[in-house]
């Protein structure tokens, strides 16, 4: 029977889909200070579904630029996908309307809910109509009540097609196993980075002689109804609904429904016809408790993520970026500023570059002793660990830093660095990683003598990392200069304040930690930092770069 109805739920989709319509594009919601997507459409006869040389329809749902994804929702499949690589798409705005080719991501876990990868992508014309016509697409879908809501969390609803949705409004009322019909909207979550969470934000009604008690606790005592295949299929179906203000438009469109996101239930048939039964088995009640375990642990991961949301949303620690050549005074200025905001009552944490550099294979060891391995380049760290670090600093979480050791050119173990509500990241090529320069609240560039810098260097490989002159020599000739003009020297551009003289330089550090003073006090005056930069950065540079 099952099987019966999903291929009449197909049938039923296909049908609408080949007499439906296409353009979709949205527009920013604020919503509880978090960005949502209201979706608009407009009518054409473009033929949503996945053409046979791969190309499928997909609308921007959410641009993550921390985290470096964008969100893609496959219309025809109602499943979102990621695209990565953001600074190539840089382009791309939430809203907008894209022909996509895109693949199962074999690596997310199963639970992700954006387990496809955006694989190419094209804009799907043409995209001025959109704007013009602004009729609105509601999506909308039939979902059972997982879990209720409770003082600390929030109702957990679920269907087979989209998975969960998690209730941040409070609008959920019912019972478990309540059928509730709702509009919806979709976000991303900032701890898994590549999923995304589906919010009700509309009950548009319950849908009767259906609670089912899964958990057996409240066993009703009456069988359901069995429902028809007709009611079914009407109740189950998600879809998305045209509205429009434009009369001509809205007639054109009034039987309009955009079925791509059909979805049918889970565990239908146990609910429908046998979830009554008084002697179900011990192997069916073992199901139904894993299946309850299962929902219990999802359900709190997602709050989860809606929660660190939040947080992210009120409060981000505020990040400095130091960069500059080596041996600049990049670890002094560091040092100083966090000696200089002990007193406040900030927690300051910083991390160094250093700690990101990748591994050497044992054949890149010899260049290494020959001064032949380039530790210069952007190639030789691992900006992803740190992308990843920052965000989840950024979150709120604890993160694990792997420890470097210069002499070894090895990570030796990992520490452990809990969040902080300022947060210095400190290398040479701190700002070349856009991810990176973008996570950055305030950047400084220490600048220094190229001449003071390379006795310092000198001074430091033959002391403390024990190397011979001639290769500390040749690697600064051959590897550490040329990279440093190459990599290093450009991304001064992108400071906020340039430090001449390094860390000798108490005049700039001082007006630095003024100026960061300033803003913590007025930030806590206004209740929340939201990781915005302190005074006009513009200003303090120039007065911080001015010949003395
Ligand atoms: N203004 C300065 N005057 C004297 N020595 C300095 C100054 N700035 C840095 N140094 C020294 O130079 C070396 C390199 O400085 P450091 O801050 O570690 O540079 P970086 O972190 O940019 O590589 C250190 O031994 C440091 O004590
Ligand atoms: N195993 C390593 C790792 C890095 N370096 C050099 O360190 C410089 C960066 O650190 P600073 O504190 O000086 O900014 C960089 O120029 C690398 O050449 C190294 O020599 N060995």
């Amino acid at each position: 029977m099952a099987a019966r109805l999903l291929t009449r739920s197909q049938r039923h989709v296909d049908e609408i889909a080949a007499r439906s319509l296409g353009y979709i594009a949205c527009g920013p919601l604020r919503y509880q200070q978090l960005c949502w997507v209201n979706l608009m459409a407009f009518t054409s006869n473009y033929d949503e579904s996945e053409d046979s040389s791969g190309w499928s329809v997909g609308l921007v749902s959410n641009i993550e630029a921390h985290s470096g994804y964008i969100f893609v929702v496959i219309l025809r499949k109602g499943v979102s996908a990621v695209l990565k690589n953001i600074s190539k798409y840089s382009h791309l705005r939430r809203g907008d309307f894209l022909n996509v080719k895109y693949r199962l991501n074999i690596h997310a876990p199963a639970h992700y809910r954006a387990r496809h990868l955006v694989e190419d992508l094209k804009p799907a014309e043409p995209l001025a109509e959109v704007v013009k016509a602004h009729p609105k697409l509601i999506l909308k879908t039939t979902a059972k009540v997982e879990k209720c809501r409770t003082r600390e969390d929030n109702a957990l609803l679920s269907n087979e097609h989209f998975g969960y949705f998690v209730d941040l409004s409070g609008l959920v009322r019912y019972e478990r196993g309540t059928l509730v019909e709702f509009e919806f909207v979709t976000m991303a979550s900032p701890r898994d980075r590549i999923s995304s969470i589906f919010v009700p934000t509309r009950i548009i009604r319950r849908i009767e002689n259906h609670e089912v008690d899964f958990d057996n606790s409240n066993r009703r005592s009456s069988k359901p109804r069995e429902r028809t295949d007709d009611e079914f299929e009407r109740d189950t179906r998600s879809s998305a609904v045209v509205y429009s203000d434009d009369e001509e438009l809205a007639s054109n469109t009034s039987n309009l429904r955009i079925c791509s996101m059909d979805s049918t239930f889970e565990g239908r048939s146990s609910y429908c016809h046998e979830q009554d039964q008084d002697n179900e088995d011990n192997a069916k009640e073992e199901r139904s408790r894993q299946e309850l375990k299962k929902l219990r642990e999802l359900a709190a991961r997602m709050m989860n993520d809606a929660k660190l949301e939040m947080t992210k949303a009120i409060s981000k620690p505020h990040i400095i970026g130091v960069a500059g050549g080596t041996a600049s005074g990049k670890s002094l200025v560091t040092k100083k500023i966090i000696q200089r905001l002990a007193n406040n009552d900030q927690r300051v944490i910083s991390i160094q570059l250093d700690s990101f550099y990748k591994d050497v294979s044992a054949a890149q060891l010899e260049q290494v002793d020959l001064g032949e391995y380039d530790f210069d380049h952007p190639s030789a760290f691992d900006f992803d660990l740190l992308a990843d670090v920052l965000e989840r600093l950024i979150i709120g979480e604890p993160v694990e830093i792997p420890n470097y050791d210069i002499l070894t050119n090895s990570r030796q173990g990992v520490r452990t660095v809990e969040p902080a509500d300022v947060v210095i990241v400190e290398g040479i090529l701190v700002f070349y990683d856009e991810r990176i320069r973008q996570l950055c609240s305030t950047k400084l560039f220490v600048d220094a003598d190229a001449d003071i810098r390379l006795s310092r260097r000198v001074k430091k490989d033959t002391g403390e990392r024990k190397r011979p002159l001639s290769v500390v020599l040749s690697h600064y000739v051959n590897k550490v200069k040329p990279a440093f003009e190459e990599f290093c020297l450009p991304t001064k551009r992108y400071a906020d304040v340039i430090i001449p003289r390094g860390g000798e330089n108490d005049v700039a550090i001082d007006l630095i930690v003024e100026n960061l003073q300033d803003f913590f006090r007025s930030s806590e005056e206004d209740g929340q930092t939201n990781g915005k930069s302190p005074r006009p950065p513009v200003e303090l540079k120039r007065s911080l770069s001015r010949p003395h």
